[in-house]
């Protein structure tokens, strides 16, 4: 499997605190990863530098197919680029159906003119109920989105980000707030979108991670602690030290 994204000996401060200090990682095409690490660890930091929202002070982002880097684009080259990330809070149109959001986020694909003038095609229509499959949201297609449980919206919010098609996906935890069985129902259907791109998640959920039942890595202080299995890594003397110990 090639290479899809590569950090290398980044480093950035805020203040002349090292929030990252001298990171290195790299994930392949349809790789599903977990990023572990303590409150403060860097990992929203880290996320901020794959999307161009912090410049770091030192160090090589490169991604894609010509090894572009991506410290030279803005944050909307980089979205344009594949690169999707799913915040947090879930951000739908709570006005609108769920079809519609989906529709709406199929529509972004194609630029301003296209949205003006768009008609949705027959095709548009079988991608909806595509997602609306992959989501598990076949059964509220017609529903108002402000009307979806918690775990739902997220669902959804996934979804739009998958009608995009991004080649890399950043998802910040996702089960934050979510019931077991949402969590088990995110499990799949991150495990099922990292079969076609490569998927970031930062969770805290260590049962999450272990569902998620993927590669590792354990930042903190800015840096990788360890990487491995999650067995591999919750045996590591430092990271219980540092993370699981508390
Ligand atoms: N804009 C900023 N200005 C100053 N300090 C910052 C800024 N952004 C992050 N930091 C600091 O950098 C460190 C890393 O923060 P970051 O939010 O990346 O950690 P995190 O691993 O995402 O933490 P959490 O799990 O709590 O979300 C923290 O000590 C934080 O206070």
């Amino acid at each position: 499997m090639s290479t899809l994204l590569e950090v290398s000996g980044v480093s950035v401060s805020f203040d002349g605190f090292k929030a990252i200090n001298n990171l290195s990682f790299q994930i392949a095409d349809a790789e599903l990863r977990a990023v572990i690490g303590p409150n403060g660890a860097g990992k929203t930091t880290f996320m901020d530098i794959i999307t161009g929202k912090t410049k770091p002070d030192e160090g090589r982002v490169v991604y894609g197919d010509r090894g572009d880097s991506l410290l030279k684009m803005s944050e909307s080259k980089i979205a344009q680029a594949g690169v999707g990330r799913k915040f947090q809070r879930p951000t739908v149109f709570e006005d609108q159906s769920v079809f519609d959001n989906l529709m709406m986020a199929l529509k972004k694909t194609r630029g301003p003119l296209a949205v003006l003038f768009f008609k949705p095609s027959s095709e548009d229509e079988d991608k909806v109920a595509k997602l609306a499959a992959e989501i598990g949201l076949s059964g509220a297609l017609h529903r108002k989105s402000g009307e979806l449980s918690h775990g739902q919206k997220q669902w959804l919010e996934i979804g739009m980000l998958l009608a995009q098609d991004p080649r890399l996906l950043l998802v910040d935890e996702p089960a934050a707030g979510m019931t077991p069985a949402e969590r088990e129902h995110t499990t799949d259907i991150l495990r099922e979108a990292a079969k076609t791109r490569a998927v970031v998640v930062v969770e805290h959920d260590m049962e999450f991670v272990r569902r998620l039942n993927c590669k590792v890595t354990v930042l903190h202080e800015g840096s990788v602690l360890a990487e491995g299995s999650l067995d591999h890594v919750t045996k590591n003397e430092q990271v219980i030290e540092v993370y699981l110990g508390r």
